[in-house]
């Protein structure tokens, strides 16, 4: 079933999950053991992320460098595969533009297609230092948006040679917002007018990026709103767990902590995991509240923290599977 059907046919709020394949060389084992303890919460579907190649350089005894490529994260279309034959849940992979050619995207739609899989996540993924340069022959994508309409072609059996009579795939697409704004938007309404694109192209929902400030959620919202953007906005959570996470999640993912959190945290370092936890409950108990249409958790290699959150929540039969 399609994510969007998901939320339409809900009277609950639905509580979904993230996670991320294994590094290269690891065990499927361990996803499967975070996701047997979430299955208990009936979630309706799981994003799975999905990972570029990076270049890693080494230099040699002559002092001349080498540079290798390789994906750390393979795996996630046959992760989504065995997620939704072994749970019977609805798996989202992520797509991304960085790293992937056109063509290939080609490639892991009709991939997901054969597969029965319905849902994607269209994002443009992260222009990290170490990202491979564009080198290979094709076409690519540069914004999420771009990839967005590379899908809908899809959905309307136009794929990128022309092609008689070709199949029309059915995939839900969600995209991502920023209540804090993306870190290259030069300001708020620029990025919500990027989002409007996205979702006025085809987005069929929106996800957050994580945030610990609802009031930056429900501004974002009503800004949405006011830009004409109708569709559901989730809220993505994740839970701090460790005080390296003051640090870590600012660097990585441009977010801001508020005061009472990191001064809570840095008065009992020890204590960073419990503090995080009722932090977020308390998230969780306000965004529902106020009608938020779920939570959706980054729980990527560590369900622990979430479940403790959820068990805290007042949530009912659907939502939670009780
Ligand atoms: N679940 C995941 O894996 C998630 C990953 N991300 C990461 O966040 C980053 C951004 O991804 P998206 O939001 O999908 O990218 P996007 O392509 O929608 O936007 C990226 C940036 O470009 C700007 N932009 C978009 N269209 C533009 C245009 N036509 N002209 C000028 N500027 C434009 C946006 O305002 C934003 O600052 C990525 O690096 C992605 O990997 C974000 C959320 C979830
Ligand atoms: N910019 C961006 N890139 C992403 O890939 C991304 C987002 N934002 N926002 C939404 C989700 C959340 N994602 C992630 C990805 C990795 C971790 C992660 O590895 N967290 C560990 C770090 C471990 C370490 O210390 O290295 C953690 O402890 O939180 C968390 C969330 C992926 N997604």
């Amino acid at each position: 079933m399609k994510v969007i059907e998901h939320y339409d046919r809900s009277d609950e709020p639905l509580i979904s999950f993230e996670i991320i394949p294994p590094k290269r060389g690891g065990s499927v084992k361990k996803v499967f053991d975070s996701l047997d303890q979430v299955m208990k919460y009936n979630p309706p579907f799981i994003d799975v992320t999905y990972h570029a190649a990076e270049s890693h350089y080494e230099e040699l005894s002559d002092g001349t460098i080498k540079r290798h490529i390789k994906r750390k994260r393979p795996g996630t279309i046959g992760l989504c595969a065995a997620i939704k034959h072994k749970y019977g849940v609805d798996p989202v992979p992520h797509l991304i533009c960085e790293g992937f050619t056109k063509e290939e995207t080609e490639d892991a739609l009709i991939e997901l297609n054969y597969l029965g899989i319905d849902n994607v996540l269209a994002i443009r993924g992260d222009k990290a230092d170490d990202s491979v340069p564009r080198i290979k022959n094709g076409t690519f994508n540069q914004f999420a948006v771009d990839l967005v309409d590379q899908i809908k072609d899809m959905n309307s059996g136009q794929y990128l040679e022309n092609i008689t009579n070709a199949h029309q795939t059915d995939f839900c697409v969600g995209v991502a917002g920023y209540p804090e704004k993306h870190f290259e938007a030069p300001n708020l309404d620029f990025d919500i007018q990027m989002l409007k694109n996205k979702v006025d192209r085809g987005g069929d929902y929106i996800v957050t990026q994580m945030f610990f400030d609802n009031e930056a959620y429900f501004r974002f919202v009503d800004k949405c709103r006011d830009a004409g953007i109708e569709c559901p906005i989730v809220p993505g959570l994740k839970v701090l767990t460790r005080d390296a996470h003051l640090n870590f999640l600012p660097k990585y993912f441009h977010l801001n902590i508020p005061e009472e959190l990191s001064h809570e945290v840095q008065a009992n370092p020890t204590q960073a995991r419990s503090i995080g936890i009722e932090w977020s409950a308390q998230q969780c108990t306000e965004l529902l509240e106020k009608g938020a249409p779920g939570i959706h958790f980054y729980i990527m290699g560590d369900p622990t923290p979430a479940l403790d959150v959820i068990e805290q929540l007042p949530l009912g039969h659907e939502a939670i599977g009780k």
